[in-house]
């Protein structure tokens, strides 16, 4: 429970209890040689005061130095356990957070803000890796010190003790208070940071359109509005929390003058010894030193809370799961009834879709904008699962497969083509990892990429800059066919571009694409009619329902939404500007 809750792995919570306990030993220890020395000064005071034997010198000061040996002992057990460890253990949810990242489904992505989720993994996990190795054992330790010395204090004198310990209950009280409205302002904060780094995100990605847009100005009083509302929410949390540390830290401060005028009245009273009430503050000096040192990083562990409960939240994050046995009977992909919403509240974007692309033919996907063409493609390569009914592939459903097992049979090629800011042959090596150079130039080759590789300073070890930067859009699309083609999978999802290449651009990516599809499982959002009539089958899907389905020539005879369709892009085609 508590592991969880502070997002800590099993072997992480083990080593975190080995710091709160050689943290207490070490206090402890201290503790026990300040005992020690008293009982040596009350031997001598005795023998000055009543002519009692001297208390014998040597085992006082064997017992001294070995405490101090001990206290050393502990103290470097203390920094291994808490400042080395916790950097494994960091290692260790930063490696489960990547993992996790990677079995998390699309949905997943899709609800939360990439500048949030990202700020998770680099920034909540090094406030988690700084405090563990700072803070957070000394707290623990601290409190179980701190009781340990109460129980200790209350036997031997419980009018010192109470003198001395009245105000750690009070403190406690006005930090939780804290605690409660400073949650708050660290919401606020984070909110603030995360809007400025989303508009700067946004700047940067978009300066193009921005700059074509003539928005600059407008975009950099954004920036500044956001960076003083990131301000403002910093200043307003720390006034809060400045006030009310600050009045933890005087009521803790008036614990030495309390005990110093309880034991005072009792020795003038003669109901407490000097030795005693000396023992008494240095105690007092013993126990808040600690308080003290954990009150300094309380406003950081406070929006650690924050920070934890972000984490616990990508962590416990649903992942999908499926069978890693996948034998399918060919490659047939059937929807059977399907149907799907994105989120459990949204209206259903498709309703009791049923069609099959099968094996060796080209599937086109067909029909108006928002139709539901895109969200068929990702139920197949189970990016997302159907709501009703199912989606098989070569009779066994996608919903009982492990994703990435799954996707090792699927080629894709997208629209928005994503590029990596590595060399040409590295972006085509991702359709499979270990392929040799010899079988990154072949599929290269038959992607038509090689005259415009050839053509590139270095050829393939070019650097080709953020997401392709140096490459037209054609090229980076080419490079995308070859990393398919480099992938051989048995079926291929196709996204076909929008974008008007020129007429050799677009031959050249035909060619491309006529190698890549051969024989496999074809399913293509279609939007050229050129490209819809060689398909061997089309599917017309309007409004999230399957309006036609059958060979173009057959649609085309049936006089519908498909033959509307090629009509109005025949004559959009005959248009001249
Ligand atoms: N990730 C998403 N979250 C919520 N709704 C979505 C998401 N993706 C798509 N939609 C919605 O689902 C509906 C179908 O979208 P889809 O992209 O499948 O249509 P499409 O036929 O491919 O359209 P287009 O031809 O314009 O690309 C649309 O109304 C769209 O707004």
């Amino acid at each position: 429970m508590l592991r969880k809750a502070l997002v800590l792995s099993e072997q992480g919570y083990r080593t975190f209890w080995h710091g709160v306990a050689a943290c207490v030993v070490s206090n402890l220890v201290l503790m026990g040689t300040m005992v020690i020395v008293f009982a040596a000064l009350d031997g001598f005071l005795g023998h000055l005061q009543t002519g009692a034997p001297l208390p014998p010198l040597g085992p006082n000061l064997a017992a001294i130095a070995a405490a101090l040996a001990l206290m050393t002992v502990t103290q470097v057990w203390q920094y291994r356990t808490t400042y080395g460890a916790v950097y494994a253990e960091s290692e260790r949810s930063r490696t489960a957070m990547a993992e996790r990242i990677r079995r998390l489904p699309l949905s997943f992505f899709g609800q939360r803000d990439l500048a949030d989720f990202a700020s998770v993994v680099m920034k909540d996990c090094a406030d988690h890796e700084r405090l563990f190795s700072h803070s957070i054992p000394r707290l623990f330790g601290m409190g179980i010190f701190v009781a340990i010395m109460a129980v200790a204090m209350f036997a031997f004198d419980a009018r010192l003790a109470a003198a001395a310990l009245w105000p750690i209950p009070a403190a406690a009280a006005v930090l939780l208070v804290s605690w409660r409205v400073q949650i708050g302002h660290t919401r606020a904060k984070s909110a603030a940071a995360l809007a400025f780094s989303d508009t700067l995100q946004e700047f940067m990605e978009c300066n193009r359109q921005i700059r074509a847009a003539n928005l600059q100005d407008s975009y950099l009083n954004l920036i500044d509005r956001r960076i003083d509302d990131v301000e403002r929410s910093k200043q307003r949390s720390e006034a809060v929390n400045g006030t009310l540390v600050s009045a933890a830290v005087t009521l803790c401060r008036l614990a030495l003058p309390s005990t110093v005028l309880v034991g005072a009245l009792l020795v003038a009273g003669g109901e407490c010894s000097l030795i005693v009430y000396v023992g008494y503050l240095v105690a007092v000096t013993r126990v808040y030193e600690p308080v003290m040192a954990v009150l300094e990083s309380i406003v950081e562990m406070i929006d650690l809370t924050h920070s934890l409960r972000r984490m616990r939240e990508l962590i416990d994050a649903p992942i999908m799961e499926g069978s890693e046995r996948f034998e399918p009977q060919g490659h047939d992909i059937s929807f059977e009834n399907v149907s799907f919403a994105y989120g459990d509240t949204a209206e259903a974007v498709l309703s009791g879709v049923s069609f099959t692309a099968h094996q060796g033919q080209v599937t086109a996907l067909v029909g108006p904008s928002g139709g539901g063409k895109s969200t068929c493609a990702k139920l197949a390569a189970r990016f997302w699962d159907a709501d009703e009914g199912a989606v098989r592939v070569g009779g066994v459903n996608v919903a009982e497969v492990d994703p990435e097992v799954l996707l090792s049979r699927y080629s894709m090629v997208f629209q928005d083509v994503v590029l990596f800011d590595g060399t040409v042959a590295d972006n085509i090596r991702l359709g499979r990892g270990g392929a040799t150079d010899a079988e990154v130039r072949a599929a290269a080759r038959a992607a038509n990429c090689e005259d415009f590789v050839n053509a590139l300073p270095q050829g393939f070890d070019t650097m080709i800059g953020e997401n392709g930067a140096l490459l037209s859009g054609g090229e980076r699309q080419r490079i995308s066919i070859a990393r398919a083609l480099l992938k051989d999978a048995p079926i291929v999802l196709l996204d076909e571009a929008t974008a008007s290449l020129d007429v050799e651009g677009e031959t050249a990516m035909q060619q491309a694409l006529s190698r890549l599809l051969a024989g496999r499982t074809v399913m293509v959002i279609a939007h050229r009619m050129r490209t819809v009539m060689n398909a061997d089958k089309v599917v017309v899907l309007s409004r999230g329902t399957v309006a036609e389905q059958g060979p173009p020539a057959q649609l085309l005879q049936q006089n519908g939404l498909f033959a509307h369709m090629v009509r109005v892009q025949a004559e959009a085609s005959a248009w001249k500007v």
